[in-house]
């Protein structure tokens, strides 16, 4: 058991990071279109637990009548292998199969490393699970927290390993739920890197040619390391290595302020850890909407045993070594001049994620990635140098680097499956809530308060912003969470929602009525007669429509006199 105040386990006994993608194992493909998969397979869970809904039920139906034809929905025999063939799979590719086979396609998904992808092994949830332990910690620890709901508990403790062990036992659990779901639904799991031989031709493993219809991209990304920066996998990490939690220094620096630096320093400062900032950008959380940020700020990082240097680029770090302590030498970020150097136990690089298109043969589809990314256009078709479309052949996820998010990922997929079989479909990116899954949470969809006024001043229309507090809520307050905000900037024009960003409990699941209503075009006019029961966190949003002021009369009817 560690204590906060106890050393952290031995720097030596850090094993080294693995290679993301071994060499390609011929393993048996993965093969299964049985009558009743579902009694082999135990049923999925959570963001993969899709398997035994009515939807899925009546794909699997459709599933044995494709292994017939052969081909997708009611068209002649296939001349391909595979009406479509993924390749790779992480979140991006599981949402395209599961919707592929949905859809009556005969799918295949080509994995070169594990199924699961980043999200699953190397990125959400994992470092989820690391965040439910911060966040208990934290309660535990906060003996203003406890006194005020009349608690009292001892000094909290942890033991490193069984946090380690949680993280990585769900990362287990949810890569073998979504592995099961593809195999149940008849989704062929072939074993190897995919390579693009040409247009729908794709090469899997040592030498298995297999044809397909359309192809789709979801590669995904790795970490990206700045030049100057020597990653040891021990004193000098990516999120890769962080999150098996091999060791908790009692000092460390995390470069980059994004999502994956924020949410580490929740974990560390919970687990004892003193976290010192390097950001290149003059504020900190800088893709945030500005005044959620300065109040992310004060709540996550002035408290808690955080410092901070902005607008300086850490230009060469140096692994702990021969008794010598992890050397970080900053520069500013304008005239590059040295500023300072740090020594710290150990260094967190969260600086970007770089998209990975290895191995994946684009030159044979003569398409050249623009700063590594699959360029793509609206609908995730991919483009070649020439500026042209290649048919066939998509692009979602990290790869095309439109919106590094998992489910933004696989809304890609749903979206180009729609338009394989038949149905236009273009994504509104503009919907898609994200999340920070810090204590408290900060969530957002759409547009910062900055980017909507560029917005409306190039277009020519005037916003406005409403704000509710969650110190008025009742639900925070009972659990004396009222430290929060949401913020909504919309045209009072007409009613639109133009970008909702929530700072406070459960800001992570506040933000779908907003995200909702951006994309079912639901206007703020309507929506503030929808009734919220009492008493819950969602009245926050409640009373942030409510507060809108909209010069436009409601849209429809709102409530109709059914059954009274
Ligand atoms: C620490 C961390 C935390 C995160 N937390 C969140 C979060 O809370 N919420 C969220 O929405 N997003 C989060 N993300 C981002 C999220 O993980 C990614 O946006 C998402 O995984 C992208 O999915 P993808 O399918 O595009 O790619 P990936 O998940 O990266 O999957 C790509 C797959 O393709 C395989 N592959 C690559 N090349 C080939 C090839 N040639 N042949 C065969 N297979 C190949 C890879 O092995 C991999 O399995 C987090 C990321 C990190 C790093
Ligand atoms: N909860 C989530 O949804 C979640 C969690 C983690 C990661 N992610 C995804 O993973 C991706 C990668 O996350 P991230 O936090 O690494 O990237 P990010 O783009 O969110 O943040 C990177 C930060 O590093 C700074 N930076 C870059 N180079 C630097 C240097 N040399 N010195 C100092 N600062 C430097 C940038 O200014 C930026 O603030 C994100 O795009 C995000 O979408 C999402």
């Amino acid at each position: 058991m560690h204590s906060l105040s106890s050393s952290s386990a031995s720097l030596s006994s850090v094993p080294s990071h693995h290679p993301r993608h071994p060499p390609s194992v011929p393993l048996p493909t993965l093969r299964f279109c049985g009558l009743r998969p579902e009694a082999l397979f135990p049923r999925p869970l959570s963001l993969y637990s899709s398997c035994s809904s009515p939807a899925r039920r009546s794909a699997r139906r459709l599933r044995s009548t494709v292994l017939v034809s052969a081909s997708a929905g009611n068209g002649p025999p296939s001349k391909f292998d595979y009406d479509l063939v993924i390749i790779g799979a992480g979140v991006g590719g599981h949402g395209a199969a599961l919707h592929a086979v949905e859809k009556g396609l005969k799918t295949a998904i080509i994995e070169g490393d594990v199924v699961g992808g980043t999200c699953v092994n190397r990125g959400c949830v994992p470092s989820k699970a690391l965040l439910a332990v911060s966040g208990r910690m934290r309660e535990l620890q906060s003996d203003h927290h406890l006194k005020s709901l009349g608690l009292q508990v001892a000094a909290a403790g942890y033991d490193r390993q069984g946090v380690a062990d949680h993280a990585n036992n769900l990362a287990s659990k949810i890569r073998s739920n979504l592995t099961n779901s593809m195999k149940a639904l008849g989704v062929d799991i072939l074993t190897g890197v995919g390579t693009i031989l040409g247009p729908q031709k794709v090469k899997y493993g040592k030498d298995n040619i297999i044809t397909a219809k359309n192809i789709i991209i979801a590669t995904g990304s790795v970490p990206f390391v700045p030049k100057g920066i020597e990653v040891d996998g021990k004193t000098v990490i990516t999120s890769d290595h962080a999150l098996k939690l091999e060791f908790v220094p009692d000092w460390i620096a995390i470069v980059g302020s994004g999502y994956i630096g924020l949410e580490f320093s929740d974990v560390y400062t919970a687990l004892g850890s003193e976290v010192t900032f390097v950001e290149a950008l003059d504020q900190l959380m800088p893709g945030f909407d500005p005044e959620i940020g300065k109040l992310a700020q004060r709540v996550l990082i002035n408290p808690r045993n955080i410092d901070y240097h902005t607008g300086v680029f850490a230009s060469k770090i140096t692994p702990a070594r021969d008794g010598k302590p992890v050397m970080i030498e900053l520069i500013d970020a304008k005239t590059k001049e040295p500023k300072d150097t740090l020594e710290v136990d150990a260094a967190l690089i969260a600086t970007g994620r770089a998209p990975f298109t290895n191995g994946l043969g684009l030159e044979n589809i003569n398409v050249v990635t623009q700063r590594g990314f699959v360029p793509v256009d609206e609908r995730m078709r991919v483009i070649d140098a020439d500026g042209k479309l290649v048919p066939h052949v998509y692009c979602i996820g990290d790869a095309n680097g439109k919106m590094m998010l998992a489910h933004a990922a696989s809304a890609q997929g749903i979206s180009v499956v729609e338009q394989v079989t038949g149905k236009d479909h273009i994504l509104n990116h503009l919907s898609i809530p994200a999340a920070c899954f810090t204590h408290p949470e900060i969530s957002m969809v759409g547009l910062t308060e900055p980017q909507a006024k560029e917005k409306a001043d190039k277009d020519g229309f005037t916003i406005s912003v409403a704000k509710t507090s969650f110190k008025a809520n009742t639900k925070a307050l009972a659990e004396n969470e009222g430290e929060g905000l949401a913020k909504m900037i919309y045209r009072p024009d007409n009613g639109e929602i133009l970008g909702v960003h929530i700072f406070g409990l459960h800001a992570a699941d506040l933000i779908h009525e907003a995200s909702n209503a951006i994309a079912l075009g639901t206007k703020i006019q309507d929506i503030k007669f929808a009734v919220h029961a009492h008493p819950t966190l969602s009245e926050v949003l409640d009373e942030l429509f409510k507060s809108a002021k909209v010069n436009s009369p409601v849209s429809s009817p709102v409530s109709e006199p059914v059954g009274v």
